[in-house]
């Protein structure tokens, strides 16, 4: 992955483990808001991302390229690959039970992805330091091994949940999402 300073974890930035109430290795992780373009059902041309996480700690995920996605004929745009790399990113942030948002994403885009594709998304921590969380995540076509299409990097900024209920509407996320505490 080529990657910037920005995103690379500095001296003693720390891989954290599975958090103790996270959810059990095999668990499905479903979406945190149904409107949500990444993960969300009710948004009908986004990218459905169907995650699991093998071991509380990372996050694997598919995302079939529909036609909805496309930037040219039939191959996917490299904005949307990059939602989903952040859509799976933010999953695996999320599995260390604070909220955080994306600070800066950087994507090395490594093959062209056809309509219809499914890549197969991976996502894991390389280190957290204060606020500041450091990350990484790669898709592959068509299986947990197949090529690598494309890989991202990125710094994620841990904020309170207040930073959604300031600049968006926290309570359509909270009446949803029931393992948080809200508290603004
Ligand atoms: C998503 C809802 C979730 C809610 C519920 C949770 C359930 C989740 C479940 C499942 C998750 C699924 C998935 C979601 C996936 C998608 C995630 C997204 O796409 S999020 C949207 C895009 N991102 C934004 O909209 C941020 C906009 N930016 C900001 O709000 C601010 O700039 C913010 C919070 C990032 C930082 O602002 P400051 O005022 O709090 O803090 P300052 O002092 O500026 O930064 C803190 C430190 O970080 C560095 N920093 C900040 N941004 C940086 C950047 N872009 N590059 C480098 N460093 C940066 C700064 O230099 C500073 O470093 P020094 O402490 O001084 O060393």
């Amino acid at each position: 992955m080529t990657r910037s300073p920005l995103t690379t974890p500095p001296p003693g930035a720390v891989v954290p483990a599975a958090h103790p109430e996270g959810p059990p290795p095999g668990t499905a992780l479903g979406s945190h808001y149904g409107r949500c373009f990444g993960c969300g059902t009710d948004q009908p041309t986004g990218l459905h991302l169907k995650a699991v996480t093998p071991d509380g700690a990372t996050v694997e995920a598919e995302f079939t390229v529909g036609e909805a996605h496309q930037g040219s004929p039939m191959l996917a745009h490299g904005g949307v690959l990059a939602a989903a790399m952040d859509e799976v990113i933010g999953m695996s942030v999320y599995l260390f039970r604070k909220p955080y948002v994306t600070g800066r994403l950087e994507t090395d885009y490594v093959l062209p992805v056809p309509v219809g594709t499914t890549l197969h998304l991976r996502a894991w921590c390389n280190g957290i330091t204060g606020r500041q969380a450091y990350l990484e995540a790669e898709g592959r076509i068509g299986a947990p091994d197949g090529p690598v299409a494309v890989r991202a990097a990125a710094l994620f900024i841990e904020v309170g949940m207040g930073h959604f209920a300031k600049h968006g509407d926290l309570s359509a996320i909270a009446t949803e999402l029931q393992d948080y505490e809200v508290n603004p």
